[in-house]
Parts: structure tokens; sequence; C-alpha cells
């Protein structure tokens, strides 16, 4: 809670009243309140003739505060007396005490007007902004939808097209495209901001400017017939695209009523809807994974040591693939200088081929102007040899994933580079202490590992050995910040955390073949839970290459649990290795299009011979439900027990590196919290079931067990265990 609102009244009769809530200004109740009370004074005082609402520091508001969300959904009465009438927010305060007031007002929108921030400027009497103000509405991003009047009064300012597209993308849109979109009124530079609001409104007192409520206006909306195709082409779009989510659709319902009955009725509508998605598991999944993205940038130990992030300008990669040119590609669109070392020059010259069509990509999308292509692309230099590496301030590691080649190319890095230089490994799989093992500098050895392809994925795994000096995370974490990634820190061990996930979601899916069950049934049950593609299409993607490289450590490392099939190294004689040989589990088109391939029978009936498995009728009766436990409780018992290693701080980390890094469903909250909303007694009673019957792959770990026994959730602190942070 906190925050409130200042009013000062100038000797033009303007009333400024000034939204005060650090870090966002965000609408606390007491916010509200405020709010309410500061337009109550105006409206009674005599000196006052109009009023302007603003943001302190730039800022307009970021909307509702999304930390009272937790109490609201557990019941806690946030609010008391008056507050707690239906809709006393959109319609007491916003609609009959703001919108409807005999006096004019005017928002003034630098920064940030986001959700419930652009709700209260829509319902001022007109709205001027800077260029680069943001505005949108992007409670749906948040599982619920607009609930301060947001959903009846952006269709009739902006239209409904627009609307309901700016609402189901929660995109803002900057000043400009606000002003062209009749969102605004007028842009004008931040320096004069209020002095034209002010003036803009005294010209509406005077009718000089239209003195229009937003709430009322219908030029903005097509007629009913043509306004109900809309909303059901918007229907069936969303329905694609989230077939599990119900907020869109209940957001176009919301929409509508106000169309059809007017828009107090929408109001009132908006308002039980908001209740209700407010208290969903949708919505507390996703306020889960908003603050825990938020929270995964405080590593104890590492951000608490009061040390400022060195300056880094210059990187160099080693290794132009897929990886190393997209982390190239990442790092030069965000003004670092790159160094991009291959082998020899056929090598190097694909390497620099590889990033100059990322950029192109970017130019044919409207994501970049011709001219800061040239810029960007200016940042990058081609090298063959070590001679420019000793005066960069990070190398990045990304050649093939062989542990003898890691250690000589560290063991060279020590030599051509400068003492102070972080030397990080973009390694997926491999223990940093063995990658390192070789050299003397272990304080400065780090792995960056990102994800492909690097310069799209958002996650970026910051793996930190028990050497690691904290000051060598800090600046890591900047880069990561930089180039607009959301780092997850990690201890060190064979596949850090994403990848430990990872492996028994591809494991379980090729166990479940081998017993019987069908693979593209997987792919579709997987799919329809939420993930953006099934095991086995996943595989394909990957390449059989990497799954097998990256699998042998896990086969090395932890043998007690690896399920060794051999569909794969089946495959991969008869030369099918994934989609970049057409051929894998599935068949690809010209356009890379997946259908099903009956050969692939043959493979699964070798491998069973080989391992001596029999077919289970059952297996082949799987339902979806019985598909996703078997798939998907490994892997919370595989997150387990890195959380109980220590190998990540938080089990919130692990959601993250879960919903970025392998494209669990965010509206799932990520796999401890999903696992913490199925339960952990449900999920070790089945795990060991299932280990009794099919062996140790399924074997609960030990942290599960005890959070079992305890009736506890797998996400609470960790209090034996130590973390290796
Ligand atoms: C009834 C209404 O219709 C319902 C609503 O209004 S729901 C809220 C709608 N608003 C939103 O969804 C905006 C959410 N916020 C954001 O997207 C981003 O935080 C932002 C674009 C505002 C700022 O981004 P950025 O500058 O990168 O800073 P970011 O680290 O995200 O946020 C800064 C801090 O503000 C907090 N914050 C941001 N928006 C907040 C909000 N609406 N309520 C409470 N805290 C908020 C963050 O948690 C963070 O806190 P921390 O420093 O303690 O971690």
């Amino acid at each position: 809670m906190g925050g409130t609102t200042t009013i000062s009244v100038g000797s033009d009769g303007v009333a400024i009243i000034t939204i005060i809530n650090p870090p966002v200004n965000s609408l606390s109740f007491d916010v509200l309140n405020s709010l309410k009370e500061s337009f109550d004074q105006a409206l009674q005082r005599d000196d006052v003739k109009a009023i302007v609402v603003t943001g302190a520091r730039g800022k307009f508001s970021g909307g509702f505060d999304i930390s009272a969300f937790g109490a609201l959904q557990e019941g806690k009465a946030m609010t008391t007396g008056l507050a707690s009438k239906p809709g006393y927010v959109s319609i007491d305060i916003l609609s009959d005490t703001m919108e409807a007031a005999r006096k004019p007002s005017v928002a003034a929108i630098d920064g940030l007007a986001l959700g419930g921030g652009l709700e209260v400027a829509m319902a001022c009497t007109a709205r001027i902004a800077t260029s680069t103000a943001q505005l949108g509405l992007p409670e749906l991003q948040l599982g619920i939808i607009p609930g301060f009047g947001g959903t009846q009064r952006l269709p009739r300012l902006v239209g409904l097209a627009k609307a309901l597209e700016m609402m189901l993308t929660s995109k803002p849109v900057r000043g400009e495209e606000a002003h062209n979109l009749g969102l605004v009124d007028a842009i004008v530079s931040g320096d004069e901001l209020l002095e034209k609001a002010r003036q803009r409104a005294l010209d509406i007192l005077a009718y000089k400017k239209p003195w229009v409520l937003s709430l009322y206006r219908t030029d903005k909306i097509e007629p009913l017939g043509e306004a109900r195709e809309i909303l059901n082409f918007a229907r069936a779009q969303a329905r694609r695209q989230a077939p599990n989510l119900q907020h869109p659709q209940i957001c176009i319902d919301v929409i509508e009523e106000g169309i059809i009955s007017g828009p107090r009725a929408g109001l009132l509508k908006e308002y039980e809807a908001f209740q209700v998605l407010l208290k969903s598991d949708t919505c507390k999944s996703l306020i889960h994974v908003f603050f825990a993205q938020r929270g995964t940038t405080r590593v104890p130990g590492v951000t608490d040591l009061g040390l400022k992030p060195r300056q880094i300008r210059k990187i160099a990669i080693l290794g132009g693939g897929l990886m190393g040119s997209g982390i190239a590609t990442a790092l030069i669109l965000n003004g670092y200088q790159v160094v991009l070392k291959e082998v020899n020059q056929k090598f190097l010259d694909a390497g620099l081929g590889r990033v100059k069509a990322n950029l192109t990509s970017s130019v044919k999308k409207g994501k970049l102007t011709q001219e800061k292509f040239e810029k960007t692309i200016s940042r990058l230099k081609g090298v063959l040899d070590y001679e420019s590496f000793k005066d960069v301030d990070m190398v990045i590691e990304a050649v093939i994933e062989n542990v003898s080649l890691k250690q000589q190319i560290f063991l060279d890095l020590e030599k051509h580079c400068s003492p102070n230089c972080i030397l990080a490994s973009n390694t997926s799989t491999i223990d940093l202490d063995l990658i390192g093992e070789k050299t003397k500098s272990h304080d400065r050895i780090v792995g960056a590992h990102f994800f492909s392809p690097a310069h799209v994925m958002p996650l970026l795994e910051i793996v930190r050995t028990s050497k690691t000096s904290p000051q060598t995370v800090v600046d890591l974490l900047d880069v990561g910040k930089k180039i607009r990634k959301t780092p997850v820190v990690v201890g060190n061990c064979t596949g850090f955390a994403v990848n430990r996930m990872f492996f028994p979601y591809a494991q379980s899916a090729l166990l479940l073949v081998e017993r019987g069950a069908d693979i593209y049934k997987i792919d579709r049950a997987i799919t329809k839970f939420g993930m953006p593609m099934g095991p086995f299409r996943l595989c394909d993607l990957a390449g059989f290459d990497v799954a097998v490289a990256s699998g042998s450590q896990f086969v090395f490392n932890f043998p007690e649990r690896t399920y060794k099939s051999m569909i794969i190294p089946l495959m991969q004689e008869d030369k099918r290795a994934g989609e970049t040989t057409r051929k894998g589990f599935y068949l690809y088109n010209d356009k890379r299009k997946a259908s099903p391939d009956p050969e692939i029978k043959m493979y699964i009936e070798k491998a069973r011979e080989i391992s001596g498995v029999s077919v289970e009728p059952k297996f082949g009766k799987l339902s979806d439900k019985d598909i996703i436990e078997m798939v998907f409780f490994p892997v919370v018992n595989e997150a387990c027990r890195v959380y109980a290693e220590g190998i990540a701080v938080k089990a919130a980390d692990l959601d993250i590196a879960g919903v970025m890094g392998m494209g669990f469903p965010p509206y799932r909250g990520g796999v401890m919290f999903w696992g913490d909303s199925v339960g952990s007694k449900y999920i070790y009673e089945k795990l060991n079931e299932w280990s009794k019957m099919y062996g140790e792959f399924f074997k609960p770990c030990d942290y599960l067990a005890q959070r079992a026994a305890l009736g506890a959730p797998l996400s609470s602190p960790l209090d034996q265990a130590k973390p290796r942070l």
C-alpha cells in the first residue's frame, strides 16, 4: 500500500493533482482514495477552475498496485466502507467523480500510463502526452482484464479493432501513435507538458476545445452488426492463440456488453468479471511470474555486497555457429563492440553472414532501419587469431560441446586476454570446473548460457562456480540487463538449471513410447498443456546431434536416473537427425511443415528389442492427463533436486528458468509453482508408484519425499540444504 496524491493550485485557477508512489506511481488503494479526495477538494474550492492530473518524476502511472493482488486474492479486505462497494473505483471515483465533474480535467502524460494509469487518464476530459510516453492496457498479461473502465473507454477513443489489439496483445503504444489513434489530444515536449496541459484545461473550460466524455463517445464504435463481426473475429483469434485461457474471451464479452447495453452496464460487467478473474489460477500464476522475473536479479551474497558493475565495452566471441552468431547479434544490437573469432575463413564468413542475416531479417520486419543496420553491423569484426583479444573486456566461448577443446581454448584465453577479462562459456551442459580445470583463472570463469536463437530468446543462465567472484557475476548481470535478457544466476553442475529440467522431459517421453504410447499423441497432449511444442518435435528442431551430445553428459553424470533408449541412435544410423535432414520423429516438407512418419514404428520396435521392454496395452490408452503427469512429474522431481542442491537460490528462479528457457506456460506459473498447485504429496505418490513399476528414472528425490511427508509446498524456502551460490 502507501502512496498518495498532492494538490497545488496555481494563480491561473488550475489545480495540479500529482500521483506519488515510487517507483512507478502505482495505484494503491491509498493513492486511489487520495485521488478522490484531491478531486473532491478541487471541485469544492472556488479558486479552482480546472484540473490537471499527472504523475511524479516523469511517470504518469504503471497501473493498479500489483503487490496488492495477493491480499485481494486471499480475500483479505483491503477496502472498507464505501471502498468495498461494487465498482467503487471505476464508477464512483473515475466515472462519477472525475469524468462527470463540472470542472474539466486534463491528463498530462509522460513516461508510463499503463493499466489503471491509462484508465485514470481516459477518465479525464482530455489527454496531453510526450512522444516517448507509453500508453497501454497490459492487464491480460496478468490474467485479468482492465478493471477501471478500460474495456469501455479504450474502444470509444481508438475504435474497436485497435482497442482489441491493444488489450489482447498487452502491447503499449508510444505517444505519437496514441495521438494518431485519438487516444491523446496533443503531443508536446516534456518541458512544456504541464504548461500545455494547464492551458488545454482552461481552453476546454472556455469552450475553445471540445469537452467530450470518453465513456459516452460513439463516433469510433462501429454499427452493431459490424462490431459483432470484429468481436467474433477477435474471439476466434484469441481461441486459436490461447486455447487454455478464459480471460481474453471474457474481456471480449465485457466489451460487447458495453456496446449492446451501454457503457454503464459494461462497467458493471467489467467489475464483476474482474473480481472473478483476480482469484483465478491463471492470474495467480501470472502475478507470480511477474514478481519472480523481477526477483532474479537479487542474488544473496552477490548483489547485496555494494559492488558496481565494471564497464564492458568490447566482447570477443569464439565460434560463429548458430549460438555464437546469435549472441553477437544481441550484443551489437545493444551497443557492444564485438570480435568474432573462427578457425578458418570459410567458417568466419559463414558466421558473419549469419549475424548479417539476423539483422537483415529485422530490417525486413520493420524492426530496424537501414541506418541502424549499418551502425549495428559496423560494431562487428571478424578475426582468425587472438591478436585483437588483448583489449577485450569479456570473452564468450561458443564452440561445440567438447570438453578437451574447451579446456584448450580457456588455456589460450588466459594467455591472450588481459588478467581482468571475464572468461565466459556458453556451454549448455558441461561442468565449468572441468572447462577451466587447466587454468589459474577460476575467479573470472563464468557460464553465460544463452538459448537459441540467442538474439531472440529472453533468458540468460549465468552459471557461477564456487570460485567465480561476485564481481564477475555482477558484471555479467549488467551485460544481461543491457541486452534485455532476464538473467537467472545458478550454481555449477552438469546441465545447470534449464537443461537439468529439460533432460527428464525428453527421457520420460521416450520411456512412454517404448512402453507403447504414441509419439504424436504425446506431442499433442504436451502442446495442449501449453508448451510451444512436444518433446519429439523439439528434439527434431534441436537436432539429434545436440540431443545426443548433451544427453551423454547426463548419462555419464546421473546414470542411476537415465533412461537409455536406443530410438534416437537407431535413427541416426539411418541419417535421420531431425529437421535439418527433413527426417526425425516427423517428416518435413519444403516449408518445414511437420507430418507424422509411419516408418517410426520400425525404430521403436528395434529399440524395444534392445532394451528388452515390452508393450503394455495401458500405455496405448493413456489420457492427456496421464501423459502430462508422466512427462512433467519427473521434471518437477529434477527441479526439486536442483533446488535442494542449492543450484538455484530460490524456487521462483526455477520457475523463470522453466518459463523462459523451456517454454513452460507462464499461466501455469513455472515448474515449481505448478508442482505446488498439483501438490507435493500427489506427485510423490505417483512417482513412487511408477518407480516401482518402471524403474529408478521415476524415483522421487529425498527433498520431494520430505516435502510430501510434511505436506509442505515445494517452493517454501530451503532450511536444510546449503545453497551452493
Ligand atoms: C484495475 C486495473 O485495470 C488493473 C491494473 O492496472 S493491473 C497493472 C497494469 N500495469 C502493468 O501491468 C504494468 C506492470 N509493470 C510493468 O510492465 C513494468 O514494471 C514497467 C513497464 C511499469 C516498468 O518496467 P521497468 O522500468 O523495466 O522496471 P521494473 O523492474 O519492471 O519495475 C520497477 C519496480 O516497479 C514495480 N512495479 C512495476 N509496476 C508495478 C505495479 N503496477 N504495481 C506494483 N509494482 C509495480 C516492479 O515490481 C519493480 O519493483 P522492484 O524494483 O521492487 O523489483
